[in-house]
């Protein structure tokens, strides 16, 4: 949080915290702000909230770093526009700060991915036919052809229906929505969709609630908008029974399959079994996508799967950050230039990003600090996953001793493509005969502080998709198996 002299304190939430300010903005979420320590405790226990709950799940802010005596707060979003200002009522430490009190408007928000579809509850209540039934279907992921069909069904069974589709996605990303958005010709005239953000958890840093609960918190949501049933495609979120005290009737369908004789989806119990063809789940889907081969059209509709494979094309043209780590001198560059010699003769768009080379450029001035390392690797992380995002492969081959940071990287590049993490595990011992540079001795006779493996940690990988050790084979069968590691992974050519 920071004191801008003369002004009011500012903070910017975190993810959770941003979205539980979005519902609270857009009127979804019915409290006139931030709950109190009682307010939120009283719902965050195992099991199903208090009956009559006006709200399903706990509304918290936390604020790191906040001044106990802050009473006025402008809440801005990552940018620093501010969204709204906080009165606080209660401020709350329990080794973070905890915010509560009412939130009045500052501004119309920016940020946020679909601005455009993030509408108030008022423009779509006030829309809509108070006579008819409206159905919200509340997915996190696209409408393949089982879907579609249980859509269809329950709108049938409630006779004249509206339909409201709201496209949960982070405020940071599209998430499926294009997706999603690409079977608005497969749906009744006059279907609605919204962009959500749903919270997954009460505050920033708080355990994710489970799937049951998020399932509830969907519906109310749905409720907001005036929905008076809903359907639910969120992972786990569908059980009707959790959502027995929602303010919407829950719809629930059981398990539909296709039936390859009548050539459409039912429910299962309906199809003999020799006909019976089940759904793929996300993990075959993204799969079959990787590999470039189109999904069969009995599992999605064209529109679908044009768009999904323009979001992830084949691996062989998607983004890749292909992320070496290891100690000085474990051959981390020398193998990434190969490597990067190869990828770019198999015909893709090579950008390398070795250790020293930003250090002389990107990252001039940082030091070895723990925080001055962490700032290198965002760095590169920040440029792998903007080369990704065009379609290219960054090769990056700095130390990265810190997991958490290597983690952090894996998240930016699948945001925008894939990661590949390449663990050079050459024992310290040869890195240090070795030494190329001479900085292994100058280490140990104390005159390089802080140098990696003598007197500063290094995390060894646990989720490195591919181990080598340069002590144990020459440089061109490194490279050839990472190579291979690549072909086999389909980023390759074969
Ligand atoms: N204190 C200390 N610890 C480790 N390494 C040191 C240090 N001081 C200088 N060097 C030289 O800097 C290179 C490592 O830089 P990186 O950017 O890859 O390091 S980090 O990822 O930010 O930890 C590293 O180069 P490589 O040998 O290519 O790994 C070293 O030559
Ligand atoms: N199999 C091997 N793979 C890579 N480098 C090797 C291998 N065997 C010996 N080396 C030597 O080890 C050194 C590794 O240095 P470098 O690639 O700069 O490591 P790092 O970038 O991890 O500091 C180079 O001098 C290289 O010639």
């Amino acid at each position: 949080m920071t004191h801008p002299t003369g002004g009011r304190a500012v903070l910017t939430p975190g993810p959770q915290g941003l979205a539980h300010l979005e519902l609270l903005l857009a009127g979804v979420c019915p409290l006139p702000g931030f709950m109190t320590r009682e307010e939120a405790d009283r719902l965050d226990r195992p099991g199903p909230p208090p009956a009559r709950a006006p709200w399903p799940v706990p509304v918290v802010l936390t604020a790191p770093d906040a001044p106990a005596d802050a009473r006025e707060v402008v809440l801005a979003d990552p940018e620093g526009a501010p969204l709204a200002e906080l009165t606080v009522t209660e401020a709350h430490r329990d080794g973070t700060v905890r915010l509560a009190g009412p939130v009045r408007p500052a501004a119309a928000p920016v940020y946020g991915s679909l601005r455009s579809l993030r509408l108030p509850v008022e423009r779509v209540r006030s829309a809509r036919d108070e006579r008819r039934p409206l159905l919200a279907v509340v997915t996190d992921r696209p409408l393949h052809h089982r879907a579609l069909a249980q859509v269809r069904a329950a709108l049938a069974g409630l006779g004249e229906a509206d339909l409201l589709v709201l496209v949960d996605v982070p405020l940071d990303a599209e998430g499926a929505a294009p997706a999603v958005l690409a079977a608005r010709e497969l749906l009744p005239r006059g279907t609605r969709f919204a962009a959500v953000t749903l919270p997954t958890a009460a505050a920033d840093g708080a355990p994710a609630w489970p799937a049951e609960r998020r399932g509830l918190l969907a519906a109310h949501v749905a409720a907001a908008y005036g929905a008076t049933h809903v359907l639910l495609e969120l992972e786990g979120a569908g059980g009707a029974g959790a959502l027995a005290d929602a303010p919407v009737k829950a719809l629930s369908f059981g398990e539909w399959v296709y039936d390859t004789a009548r050539r459409r989806w039912c429910p299962a119990d309906e199809v003999a079994p020799g006909n019976a063809r089940a759904e793929w789940g996300a993990d075959a889907v993204a799969e079959a996508l990787a590999r470039g081969g189109p999904l069969p059209a009995w599992l999605t509709p064209e529109p679908v799967a044009a768009e999904l494979a323009r979001m992830r094309p084949a691996r062989t043209d998607r983004g890749l950050v292909l992320f070496f780590t290891g100690l000085s001198g474990s051959g981390k560059s020398t193998v990434a230039r190969g490597v990067a010699e190869q990828v770019r003769r198999a015909g893709r768009t090579v950008t390398l990003l070795d250790g020293d080379v930003v250090r002389r450029l990107l990252s001039s001035g940082l030091t070895f600090s723990r925080a001055d390392r962490d700032l290198n690797i965002r760095r590169i992380g920040y440029v792998a996953a903007e080369v990704a995002r065009h379609g290219g492969v960054a090769v990056c081959a700095p130390i990265a001793p810190y997991a958490a940071t290597r983690a952090e990287v894996r998240r930016m590049a699948e945001e925008t493509g894939d990661f590949f993490l390449v663990y050079v595990a050459t024992p310290i011992e040869v890195c240090e005969a070795r030494d190329r540079k001479g900085l292994y001795a100058k280490a140990r006779a104390g005159q390089i502080p802080e140098f990696t493996g003598v007197s500063d940690p290094y995390e060894a990988p646990g989720d490195a998709d591919l181990v080598i050790d340069t002590s144990a084979e020459s440089e061109a069968e490194s490279v050839a198996r990472v190579v291979a590691a690549l072909r086999d992974g389909g980023w390759l050519p074969r």
